[in-house]
């Protein structure tokens, strides 16, 4: 039957029967999962301190009886004994269990085990961690410890037990070992170290404090730095903490005593000064002390290794020039690629070997440039390969010792003044403007940078960031502080940052960059140290990859001294051979320290009397002459077959050009002009044409401007002109126009002036600090560069002819042009009697050469024109000419 029925219809599934067992697993589960068990563990955990608590004190008053009569009942038997009455106010349990625990345990350190309760109950009633239990567990265990034994050992003789049995156990031990004498001294150091492990006093003489962290911490501290005692002693202390313990709380315990920062050994951690709240707090409910802090790295101080050639090498290049002047006798029909002095030493003594001391110093002393096509079939094997040396252009000037950071001062101090008042007010000014217009946040850290505090946000989903940009006014309002800029979002970051500026602010020395690894160990062709970034990276830069830089600021907020950080960056790297400045200073006053680098750095328009330019026709004549130098670079890497300035020196260096054929080594060439304004004013198209010329093309062959102007408006910044310089400076500017004039954003009205600065390029705009350089400072570099052995003159540029001043300008042949002695003793000099000879060393154009011939031939020192052929130089030596041309005079 029942068989029947089955097949007929199974029944269905009993639920009753089926869920109890799939239910009986989620519940367990869920009950550990739920959180209403943690708030109920939580009250628990509570209850079981206060009860402890209770008991604890209560036996304090009523121990000598209840003790009693837990002896007479042998312990746990009094619960089960009937007719006992206790006097613990918690019954016989509170009797029982604070007797087990002050007699048989701890002493009166037991009330520690209240402590821990009440932090883990607190912590599951509220669901996070307000207190840290580990934190906590580690007092209470070495608490115990320490505090039972020191109890035990000052109350050895009294009834009541304070130390409790282990306290007394380990005092006995203690007293065996080391008597009583020692165990009081040992007590005495482990209780003072525990009081100032759990209170961290503050003691009034820091340096005490350094001494005592430092012999404790030997192992954990980082390797020494070249620094204050007081910034060491800081900074490590912080640090330790923080290193030691990766918990926020116990870095709130150090932050909040602290006051500064210094930022030279929390650099050393290799991170920089960022305050975090943690991930899951919201608003402002939570004070500072839930701040993290963590350091930035800063650039280590490089092991400045001096300039100063090493003996040998010096050793090796005399050789290498002594071989040179020797095996290289000037053919005669050749140009000869050493000068005049040199050569008719050489001819006087064929074969002797000159000696350095043996030239004049003062003259010009050109290595001699040896080439492959020079080496001729019977030069021997042994005396080509010395021959095939690289070509080093830094022997013109072999002796030169480049600045050393000497000269330099530090301004200031390089802590980083880091107050965390002022963060935690900042923080929480932030937060309270956010929620007043209801926006929450998740999270929000802080990097202290040299002038300006980046606080950066976190919004909580769903939060539109063009709120938080709208709020930029209220928040600085609220702040009560000027250059407040809010970057939403941060490329890259997913985060908001309000820049807030420091209460102090410190100045970035030049040295400090100059010094760090970065700019020290670069392999840039030309690298400048602009200043540092908001986490105190230093932005040191390659101007050659830039190509070009422009730079604007209002009056006064610091471009002159950003001009001077680009060119002693430039001075402290660079060989008088590999750079040259161009320097136009229509103010007339700001480039003028750099006169004395003249014949070492300068370049300068053949036949004028000043490197520094300043007037505006003379500035058109430069920036045209500079146009011709670029085609002229252009044609000879077209020659040579080389892309750009670097593979062509490459080849030059590895004699692949001849010289012969105009083939020279190029200076990178860096035109600096001051104030572009005032050019645009005086002479519009004509500078702004050359201008944009270069700039677009100048790059390959080694040209770059820097361009700075105070009035950064579109008719003086052109499309041209901007299209052309993508790195782009800003200093204060006084309008957001004249920011998205000169960086296509604004930003840079709200700087706080002084060296504060926006800089666009690759695309990013950062802020950074610019490094300050003081004109005493760029006075002492330049001096010592200029009392050193330079070149003849300053840097000769290609003559740039105007054919309307030309046509204007009636000239008169009978008059001799003012370079017709140079030209004159120049051809005698060499004894060839070529006019592109005179082109190429006077860098002249050709119709102003051809007319020096003509007058050359005019006076009888050259012969006639003999088509291809050089003309005959009918003065044979220097004393006939000087004579013909004294006759001139009279
Ligand atoms: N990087 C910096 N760090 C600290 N202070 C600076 C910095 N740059 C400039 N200053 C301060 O600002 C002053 C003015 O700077 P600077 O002469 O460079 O301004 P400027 O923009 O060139 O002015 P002007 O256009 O009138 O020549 C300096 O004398 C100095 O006190």
């Amino acid at each position: 039957m029942a068989n029947r029925i089955k097949k007929k219809s199974p029944p269905p599934p009993n639920p009753a029967k089926l869920s109890p067992d799939k239910q009986e697993d989620v519940t367990v589960k869920e009950i550990v999962k739920d959180e209403r068990t943690y708030k109920i563990a939580g009250t628990i955990s509570l209850l079981v301190a206060l009860f402890l608590f209770v008991a604890l004190a209560s036996y304090a008053f009523t121990w000598q009886d209840d003790q009693s009569l837990i002896f007479k009942f042998s312990g746990v038997k009094i619960f089960s004994a009937e007719d006992v009455h206790v006097n613990n106010l918690l019954g016989v349990l509170g009797a029982y269990v604070a007797h087990s625990f002050i007699y048989k345990g701890f002493g009166v350190a037991s009330f520690l085990f209240c402590s821990f309760f009440f932090v883990l109950g607190i912590n599951l009633l509220f669901g996070r961690k307000v207190f840290s239990l580990k934190r906590n567990a580690r007092y209470v265990f070495t608490g115990l410890l320490v505090i039972s034994v020191t109890l035990a050992f000052i109350f050895r003789n009294s009834h009541f037990s304070y130390g409790g049995a282990y306290g007394e156990l380990l005092t006995g031990w203690l007293i065996k070992w080391i008597g009583v004498v020692g165990t009081g001294l040992v007590l005495l150091v482990a209780g003072f170290s525990y009081f100032v492990w759990r209170f961290n006093p503050t003691f009034t003489w820091p340096e005490k404090k350094l001494a005592a962290f430092a012999g404790t911490n030997a192992s954990m501290a980082p390797e020494p730095q070249p620094q204050t005692e007081e910034a060491d002693n800081n900074e490590s202390y912080i640090l330790k903490q923080y290193k030691s313990d990766d918990n926020a709380d116990e870095a709130r315990l150090y932050i909040e005593k602290e006051v500064a920062v210094s930022s030279n050994k929390l650099k050393k951690e290799g991170k920089g000064v960022v305050v975090l709240m943690p991930e899951d707090d919201i608003m402002s409910e939570y004070p500072l002390h839930d701040l993290r802090l963590v350091e930035k790295e800063e650039d280590e101080p490089a092991n400045v290794v001096s300039k100063e050639e090493p003996e040998e090498e010096y050793r090796e290049v005399n050789d290498l020039f002594k071989l040179e002047i020797k095996e290289v006798q000037p053919d005669e029909e050749v140009e000869p690629v050493i000068e005049m002095q040199v050569d008719e030493a050489v001819k006087k003594h064929p074969f002797k070997t000159l000696e350095p001391e043996e030239f004049d110093l003062e003259m010009e002393i050109k290595s001699v440039p040896v080439f492959e096509d020079d080496v001729v079939e019977e030069v021997q094997p042994s005396k080509r390969d010395l021959k095939l040396s690289p070509y080093d252009p830094m022997l013109d000037l072999r002796d030169y010792k480049y600045p050393s950071l000497e000269l330099l001062e530090t301004h200031g101090s390089e802590k980083i003044v880091h107050d965390p008042v002022e963060l935690e007010n900042n923080k929480n000014q932030i937060i309270a403007t956010l929620k007043n217009y209801d926006i929450a946040i998740q999270r929000i850290a802080a990097t202290v940078g040299p002038t300006v505090t980046l606080y950066e946000i976190v919004p909580a989903p769903g939060v539109r960031i063009s709120r938080i940009k709208n709020l930029e006014d209220d928040i600085a309002l609220s702040l009560a502080a000027l250059g407040i800029r809010i970057i939403a979002p941060i490329p890259g970051k997913g985060t908001i940052g309000i820049e807030v500026p420091n209460v102090t602010k410190r100045v970035v020395s030049m040295k400090t960059l100059l010094s760090s690894e970065k700019f020290q160990h670069n392999t840039y062709s030309l690298p400048i140290a602009i200043g540092k970034k908001i986490d105190n990276e230093n932005f040191i830069v390659d101007l050659a990859t830039m190509p070009h830089l422009l730079m604007a600021g209002a009056t006064g907020q610091g471009k002159s001294v950003g001009l001077n950080a680009i060119l002693v960056s430039l001075l402290y790297k660079k060989h008088p051979s590999q750079l040259k400045f161009v320097l136009v200073d229509p103010k007339k006053v700001e480039l003028s320290i750099y006169k004395s680098i003249e014949k070492h750095f300068l370049a300068r328009l053949p036949g004028e009397e000043d490197s520094i330019i300043t007037d505006t026709k003379k500035v058109v004549h430069t920036l045209n002459a500079l146009c011709i130098e670029m085609d002229n670079r252009y044609d000879l890497l077209k020659e040579a077959g080389c892309r750009n300035i670097k593979e062509y020196n490459d080849k030059f260096v590895a004699r692949r050009l001849n010289p012969e054929k105009g083939h020279q080594f190029l200076p990178f060439i860096v035109l600096v002009v001051d104030e572009f304004a005032d050019l645009i004013m005086t002479a519009g198209k004509e500078v702004e044409m050359p201008i944009a010329r270069l700039a677009q093309l100048a790059r390959a062959v080694g040209i770059h401007l820097i361009i700075a102007t105070q009035r950064p408006s579109v008719n003086i910044i052109t499309g041209t002109i901007k299209a052309n310089f993508p790195a782009r400076i800003a200093f204060k500017v006084s309008s957001k126009i004249d920011s998205r004039t000169i960086l296509d954003a604004g930003g840079a009205e709200q700087l706080i002036g002084k060296g504060d600065m926006l800089i666009s390029f690759n695309g990013e705009i950062t802020r950074l600090q610019c490094a300050f350089v003081d004109t005493p400072e760029v006075d002492s570099i330049t001096d010592y560069i200029g009392d050193q052995r330079g070149y003849p003159q300053a840097f000769l540029l290609p003559e740039y002819v105007d054919e309307k001043e030309l046509e204007s300008k009636d000239f008169d042949s009978g008059s001799r042009d003012p370079l017709f002695e140079d030209a004159a003793r120049l051809v005698v000099s060499s004894q060839i009697g070529s006019t592109s000879l005179i082109q190429r060393r006077m860098k002249l154009g050709y119709n102003r050469a051809g007319r020096l011939m003509d007058q050359l031939e005019a006076a009888g020192i050259v012969g006639p024109n003999q088509g291809s052929k050089a003309r005959e130089v009918q003065v044979k030596n220097e004393m006939e000419l000087e004579e013909i041309l004294e006759g001139f005079l009279n």
